[in-house]
């Protein structure tokens, strides 16, 4: 890797300044950085927090991309298998590595450039699979990180002079969204997913979609610019004020493509007829569905989801009402209910806030047992209700709304035959989640408003794990990691559908919310023909797990059987009961087992079965000691030369010579029973072990879930360095533990070897 190409690396991770310092200690490449550990940060002088905490993003990143980083370089020291091009040229090199790998005629073809003129409108019917582009790798991701970036005019944003961003969208892009030259040569270029101009498909089972907001009357009268381009009906491009070491300002240009983005100038019910509306035709297919806004505080989702007289609700309950009246769906009715989860409990909204508890029927539906519901035929009712609802709802202020959702509300529409209320036939979730926040945002917060958002930004990781593992298909989904995916579950599998519609601020003081809203949503749904792909393309790297935690392939799986701290952790696992597709061959979801995380998996038989000393002798009733007294040795007590157990069982046995039974006697070093109780030792030992290691691998799946939920939803770095802190701590105990069981064991085979 070239030093320039590194230095590239640490500046898109605003860690350049300390480029010199790990030059001078000889890191000057991927494996050198993904072999620091947190003690050598101080000596590499990344003391800063904030630094440190991107360093060890990057790290983790490069280990993730990477996997074989994690190995130990080989005897002939020679440098990893990938080289990174100089930037802006193509990369001969992972093409043809990538042909080698990939078998689908139309990718190889799409990726020699031979694809191009193809159309790529997908049917507008349920369509997973995706017609490949030729342009673009994974459409809502064009080049999420900078192609470029381009130095600006010093004071360029305060003096309002525009700037002149030139973007370098060449396909040999070499940073992936984090700034870590990208492994899978494929997601930067062109094989999956539509094109970023052809319309998305309305009948997905997950759409993904971003509204911008307009500028409040507060951000212009205080000069805020908006750094949020909307380009076509599916692209949005975030031009990122950033200042380097020496002052000088620049612009990084964040590129995404989702299934729509709609404009500060579209109306609700614009992003109305291309969000909810396929949702209400489908729930009177007798499906389930789920429409939900996503974004910081103040971006728009109330006024999206739930305005009183133009939010999606009202809108869509405009059209369920007028699709009742239709003869042949007139033995259906609409019952609404509204509640709003609170620090992980329910409250109905329509009756003075009543607790109430979320059940499972027979049938898997979840039910809301208490929750009163109200049969409503006209918007104006339902409005009146809703209003009444609303005003109970808990709000609180935080630093960046003064009037922020401080909760989750869901709206709920069930269709039931009139006639049999117990009979579902389709459901529709409204949610408008409570405001993502950082620490920073909550200012001076007392306990309560941390705990409150600590909880919020936890339940929001947990969707996103839900609706990741629904669009990849896994057999297990997370949903006990959150009273709001425990609620939605049913809404999530079998026949559902599902809408998001990331909602984002365009001012430019908001541009790192926005990012991480947006990096939100794009990671909610990773295409699954893209993720198929990729692992294709991986498989001949990745042969190990990565038990670093931090890999976010691992983190799903951890979520999805084992990770400790939530209610219901070790109970039943989740399964998706009406799975078209995939539902026999998930062995490739498989949660790993933690004894195979750890390399244990090996052990774990003999750990519980005897040592094969002796095998040979199993209808012998003294094995061992039968064995010796095979051999003509009696004397097992007194024996005192050097001779190891493991040469027992390539001993040649000639019984009747008594000479040579001496000599073997008076070889051995240890008696039957000193062998016995080595064996039982190790054997306990590696019990031991065995259990701290799972005791780690749950601190680790624990630490790494905290970890990321507050790194995803931008928490505050004191509460990440607690935890870590706490993880720390613990993990240190634990080792501890160990090195004490090793010693022992250690300290008996020396003095057994001194004989
Ligand atoms: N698309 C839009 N067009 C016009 N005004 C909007 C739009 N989106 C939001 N607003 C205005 O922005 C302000 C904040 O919006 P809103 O309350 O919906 O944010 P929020 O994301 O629900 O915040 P919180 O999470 O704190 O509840 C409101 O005054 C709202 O009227």
């Amino acid at each position: 890797m070239s030093a320039s190409l590194f230095l590239e690396t640490l500046r898109r991770a605003d860690l350049e300044t300390y480029y010199p310092n790990f030059s001078t200690a000889g890191i000057n490449d991927l494996r050198g950085l993904a072999s620091l550990s947190f003690q050598d940060y101080a000596i590499l002088g990344v003391t800063a927090i904030e630094d440190r905490k991107r360093l060890f993003q990057l790290i983790q990143t490069i280990k993730s991309e990477y996997p074989q980083l994690n190995e130990p370089p080989n005897v002939y020291g020679s440098k990893p298998d990938f080289t990174f091009p100089p930037r802006n040229q193509a990369n001969p090199t992972s093409l043809n590595h990538q042909e080698q790998i990939i078998q689908d005629p139309s990718l190889k073809r799409i990726l020699q450039g031979q694809g191009r003129g193809r159309s790529t409108i997908p049917a507008l019917t349920s369509n997973r699979s995706r017609i490949p582009s030729p342009h673009i790798s994974n459409p809502r991701q064009l080049v999420q990180r900078p192609a470029v970036m381009q130095q600006q005019q010093n004071d360029a944003f305060e003096d309002g002079e525009e700037e002149e961003i030139h973007v370098n969208a060449s396909p040999g892009r070499k940073l992936n969204a984090y700034g870590v030259p990208s492994r899978h040569q494929s997601r930067n270029s062109s094989y999956s997913g539509p094109k970023s101009n052809a319309p998305s498909n309305l009948d997905d089972k997950i759409r993904v979609c971003v509204r911008k907001r307009p500028l409040s009357q507060k951000e212009l009268a205080g000069s805020q610019k908006d750094i949020a381009t909307v380009v076509g009906s599916r692209t949005i491009h975030i031009n990122e004020p950033k200042q380097k070491v020496d002052l000088t300002k620049y612009v990084e240009q964040h590129s995404f493509v989702f299934d729509d983005v709609f404009d500060s100038d579209a109306n609700n019910e614009k992003v109305y007829q291309r969000t909810a509306l396929p949702l209400v035709e489908y729930i009177f297919r007798g499906g389930k569905a789920t429409c939900f806004a996503y974004g910081q505080t103040g971006s728009g989702k109330t006024y999206t989801m739930l305005d009183g007289a133009h939010g999606l609700y009202a809108l869509a309950a405009r059209d369920i009402f007028a699709l009742l009246q239709q003869p042949d769906l007139s033995h259906l009715a609409a019952y609404i209910g509204f509640y709003e989860i609170y620090q992980g409990h329910l409250y109905d909204l329509l009756n003075k806030r009543k607790k109430l508890f979320a059940r499972e029927d027979g049938k898997k539906n979840v039910v809301i047992a208490g929750l009163q519901e109200y049969a409503i035929d006209n918007v104006e009712n339902l409005m009146q209700v809703f209003d009444y609802g609303n005003t109970i709802r808990s709000t609180g202020s935080t630093g960046a709304n003064e009037d922020s959702s401080r909760s989750h509300a869901i709206l709920q529409v069930v269709l039931k035959h009139k006639k049999n209320k117990k009979k579902f036939h389709g459901k529709l979730n409204f949610i408008d989640l409570a405001g993502s926040e950082r620490g920073a945002d909550r200012g001076d917060s007392d306990q309560k408003t941390r705990m409150e958002g600590a909880e919020i930004n936890k339940s929001l990781l947990a969707l996103k794990e839900c609706i990741r593992a629904l669009d990849q298909d896994k057999r297990h989904a997370p949903f006990r990691q959150s009273k709001l995916t425990q609620v939605l579950k049913d809404s999530f599998v079998g026949k559902s559908r599902t809408c998001m519609i990331a909602t984002i601020s365009p001012n430019q003081s908001n541009s790192e919310h926005t990012l991480n809203t947006l990096r939100y949503a794009d990671r909610v749904k990773e295409l699954k023909s893209e993720r198929d792909r990729a692992e294709g393309v991986a498989a001949g790297l990745e042969s190990s797990h990565d038990p670093s935690g931090l890999n976010e392939e691992l983190r799903i799986d951890y979520n999805s059987e084992d990770l400790p701290g939530y209610e219901g952790y070790d109970e039943e696992e989740e399964e998706y009961g009406n799975y078209d597709e995939g539902d026999d061959e998930d062995s490739e979801y498989e949660i790993p087992s933690e004894d195979e995380i750890n390399g244990l998996d090996d052990l774990g038989d003999i750990v519980d079965e005897e040592l094969p000393l002796d095998i040979e002798f199993e209808n012998e009733p003294d094995g061992l000691e039968s064995y010796i007294r095979k051999l003509g040795i009696h004397d097992l007590e007194n024996n005192s030369h050097s001779r190891t157990a493991s040469t027992f069982s390539t001993v040649e046995v000639k019984p009747t010579e008594s000479t040579q039974s001496r000599e073997k006697k008076s070889s051995l070093r240890f008696t039957t029973k000193e062998i016995d109780d080595f064996v039982k030792k190790h054997r306990h030992s590696l019990r031991d072990l065995s259990d701290f290691a799972k005791k780690e691998t749950k601190l680790l799946a624990d630490f790494a879930l905290v970890f990321n939920a507050n790194n995803d939803m931008g928490g505050a770095p004191e509460d990440s360095e607690k935890a870590f802190e706490e993880y720390f701590e613990k993990l240190h105990g634990f080792l501890g533990q160990k090195f004490e069981v090793i010693q022992e064991l250690l300290h008996t085979i020396d003095q057994l070897s001194q004989r």
